[in-house]
């Protein structure tokens, strides 16, 4: 008799409710990991490598880790294992899938993402600051649990010679290069964990806002992934002095809040008004923006290391999908699913969350006259052009006194030669936009062409 664990987006041995609950239960154990239903691209090849190291892992338990690449054969798999040992219990810490009806009384599902229980939340919240408050005045944080006290008697000694195949990614020379930026892995997070403690926690009030900086925490595809408790970084740091990044941690948790009540999020606007309105688009600009060639450094930048990294810098993601939405007046659905497919850390919660939030049709939106100006932000947040001379080699000879991103907008005779020519107006196009979301607002049913989707 076994135990079967199911795991999605939790490959870590420590505090793992599902893992945790299947040692306690002293029967061999067998885990499998089933593949999302959305996965990005980028997300993949993160998977891919994460999944191998997460077996090492079990082996030194003498856990198998199988792999079921599309959950509809779920009771197939089932069958198989079954003809080698009987599953008697199931665990999971949540699925993105239903299990057929004949496993339900066998299967038991803890959560192990969030901070709080979402159902002790009994009523929905719109606005981020009460769900913060309330949330965190009624309700207790879950702790992590302590290491599970392992035992020889959960070996399982059956050689399986199906469903052993771990996924994997074709050879591309993205993968190459992504790889010499990312450490992956329980270990790995744990280690970042620490380092961020150490050498950026103390200045991350200031610092997380300056792109060049690299002060905040890049721990996001660890949680996406669950290599890493987020209750482990809440109980370690829930204190008066990191109240801004718990409050960044309440936001992903508001995310997900508001994501269990809206699962389609990712396509339909949360709010009515502005399902119909999108006109259509330049492809010339949508593609511009995908390659980092619009003219307008900071944006070009970021989207060039978004494409090299798998990972962008927050306010460079509300920065470019400003731009995308506010000034190419481009779907922000095209934005999110370009980002779904390139970040590293591409949340199904988090990213539609947060591209209806930048659109301004999302819960608690910027406005939707708030348009980021790329300049100004450069200015501000990246004051000597550091980062965009990383990503951007045209600007290898521009001198370092100049303002690089209002100078080659103001004294256009500065713009490199090989680097584009701003493909619209700043300005205009921030009217334009103005106007068109001021009559979205100002009507009571909006009739306008259907947003071109991919
Ligand atoms: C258009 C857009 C798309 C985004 N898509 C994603 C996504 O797919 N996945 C994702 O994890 N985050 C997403 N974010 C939120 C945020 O940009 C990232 O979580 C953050 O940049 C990750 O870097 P970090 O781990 O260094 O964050 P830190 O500043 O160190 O914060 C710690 C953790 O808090 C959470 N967090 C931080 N900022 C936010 C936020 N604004 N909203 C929700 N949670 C937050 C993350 O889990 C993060 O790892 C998006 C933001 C925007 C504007």
């Amino acid at each position: 008799m076994a135990t079967l664990v199911l795991l999605q987006r939790d490959l870590r041995q420590f505090d793992n409710p599902a893992l945790y609950n299947a040692v306690r239960r002293r029967k061999p154990i067998i885990v499998v990991h089933v593949m999302e239903k959305r996965l990005g691209s980028t997300s993949k090849w993160w998977l891919c490598k994460s999944l191998r190291l997460f077996r090492q892992q079990l082996e030194e338990w003498s856990i198998p880790l199988l792999h079921l690449d599309d959950s509809a054969n779920f009771s197939d798999m089932i069958d198989y294992l079954n003809d080698h040992i009987e599953i008697e219990q199931i665990y999971s810490n949540g699925l993105d899938f239903e299990l057929p009806d004949n496993f339900v009384e066998i299967h038991e599902s803890f959560l192990a993402n969030l901070i709080f229980i979402p159902e002790d939340m009994t009523k929905e919240f719109k606005i981020f600051t009460p769900f913060w408050k309330s949330i965190r005045k009624n309700c207790s944080p879950v702790k992590p649990l302590p290491n599970p006290d392992w035992c020889k008697k959960n070996h399982v000694n059956i050689e399986f010679d199906e469903y052993n195949e771990l996924p994997m990614m074709m050879a591309d020379d993205r993968w190459n290069q992504m790889e010499s930026y990312w450490e992956i892995g329980e270990k790995a997070a744990q280690k970042r964990l620490e380092l961020f403690v150490k050498t950026k926690l103390s200045d991350y009030d200031h610092g997380r806002d300056f792109f060049h900086k690299d002060g905040t925490s890049k721990l996001s595809p660890h949680l996406r992934f669950g290599e890493i408790s987020v209750r482990q970084i809440y109980e370690k740091l829930n204190n008066k002095s990191n109240e801004r990044f718990c409050s960044e941690l309440g936001w992903r948790e508001f995310a997900y809040h508001v994501y269990r009540n809206h699962g389609d999020m990712a396509k339909i606007p949360l709010n009515p008004k502005y399902c119909d309105f999108w006109p259509e688009y330049n492809d010339d600009h949508l593609n511009a923006w995908r390659n980092g060639q619009t003219g307008y450094p900071v944006i070009d930048a970021a989207m060039r290391d978004l494409s090299t990294t798998g990972w962008m810098h927050n306010r460079l993601r509300m920065l470019v999908a400003s731009f995308l939405v506010k000034n190419l007046l481009i779907p922000w659905q095209i934005g999110e699913e370009w980002f779904y497919d390139h970040l590293v850390d591409a949340d199904p919660a988090v990213n539609p969350f947060s591209w209806q939030w930048v659109a301004g049709c999302g819960t608690d939106s910027v406005p939707y006259f708030r348009i980021f100006n790329p300049m100004l932000q450069g200015e501000k947040f990246d004051p000597q052009g550091i980062y965009v001379r990383k990503w951007l080699p045209e600007f290898a000879d521009f001198p370092m006194k100049r303002n690089i991103h209002q100078d080659i907008i103001k004294q256009p005779n500065l713009r490199p030669e090989n680097y584009p020519q701003p493909i619209i107006d700043f300005k205009s196009s921030r009217e334009r936009t103005l106007s068109t979301y001021k009559a979205i607002v100002a009507a009571k049913v909006i009739q306008l062409k259907k947003p071109r989707l991919p």
